[in-house]
């Protein structure tokens, strides 16, 4: 049973290669976040800011969660800046892998997390061990599942340009282009059309891709929900798929796993896919902050906000 808070609540402020959040630690569900209350924490000017909010509950309390409860003892209650929710976000998932670890529910090693898209297993590297990615406090993988690549033939334009699209469902959609330069896609305020919307009933976030070198690449994103962000796992995720397909490196083809590097505005990703189709995403998790909410804005922000304002 949620309710609106009475006492003060306590949040945390993190970030994954730049895509922020707001983690708000609720083990028994006992906080009601509706759209409009994400919406306000995610607020960069009336609020904390963030890309998305981590509402942090233990699976068994949640009732989209009970039943992953047996494998996964925490559920990452995700949602977009705009209060929108998300099936998956692969930042967030490391994020709130990193809150736990912090908070002492975990520590170094495998854990899985329960997600709108299913549990995912996670490992946490010591601190030592940042190979990848150069962060202080070591690295943390991600198996996000398989992607699902319906043939759809897509197009998304920006400006006058049109460019073919790769649909990729990571759990949540994408529509992958390559373009020749990423100031192409322009200043992203808004959401590039991706045609025909018919295939995205519920939104797409949209990547634009650039090739860096063999197996490496960097990318834009807008996402659905947020706008531009610095970063996105699951779109990196959904760009190193595409871009396989279309190397010839499909690793159900080659029988070889292959490994992309993603460059992100906020950072850098690596993404492994195995033959099996599996997805390992690898990167930093970063929390900067934690405090309190202040009681009174808390319920102000909850009873009058009429709608999701822009996040910009
Ligand atoms: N930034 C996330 C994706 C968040 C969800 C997305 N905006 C959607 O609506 O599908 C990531 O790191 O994957």
């Amino acid at each position: 049973m949620s309710t609106s808070p009475t006492a003060p609540v306590a949040f945390l402020k993190g970030h994954g290669t730049e895509n922020d959040f707001v983690i708000v630690p609720d083990p028994d569900n006992a906080i009601d976040l509706p759209a409009r209350a994400a919406a306000a924490l995610c607020d960069r000017r009336a609020g904390i800011g963030g890309d998305g909010l981590l509402h942090v509950v233990r699976s068994a309390a949640h009732p989209e969660a009970r039943a992953m409860a047996g494998e996964a003892e925490w559920f990452m209650d995700y949602r977009n800046a705009d209060g929108s929710i998300a099936e998956m976000c692969g930042n967030g998932v490391r994020v709130f892998a990193r809150y736990l670890q912090r908070a002492g529910h975990v520590t170094a090693g495998d854990l899985a997390v329960a997600t709108r898209g299913g549990v995912k297993r996670v490992h946490l590297a010591k601190s030592a061990d940042h190979a990848v990615t150069g962060s202080e406090d070591g690295d943390i993988t991600v198996r996000m599942g398989r992607a699902v690549l319906p043939d759809d033939g897509v197009t998304v334009a920006v400006g006058g340009r049109e460019w073919p699209a790769r649909n990729v469902n990571m759990g949540n959609p994408h529509a992958v282009a390559f373009v020749d330069d990423l100031a192409h896609a322009g200043d992203l305020f808004s959401g590039p059309p991706v045609s025909p919307a018919s295939v995205y009933p519920d939104g797409v976030n949209v990547e634009f891709v650039v090739d860096r070198g063999p197996r490496h690449v960097a990318m834009r994103v807008h996402e659905r929900g947020s706008g531009e962000t610095r970063s996105c796992g699951t779109g990196a995720c959904a760009v190193a798929v595409a871009a396989a397909r279309r190397d010839g490196t499909d690793p159900a083809v080659t029988g070889a796993p292959v490994t992309y590097t993603v460059d992100l505005p906020g950072g850098r990703l690596v993404i492994t896919e195995h033959p099996d189709g599996e997805i390992d995403m690898t990167g930093p998790a970063v929390i900067v902050a934690e405090g309190y909410l202040d009681p009174a804005w808390f319920e102000t922000a909850f009873a009058t906000r009429p709608e999701a304002r822009s996040n910009g």
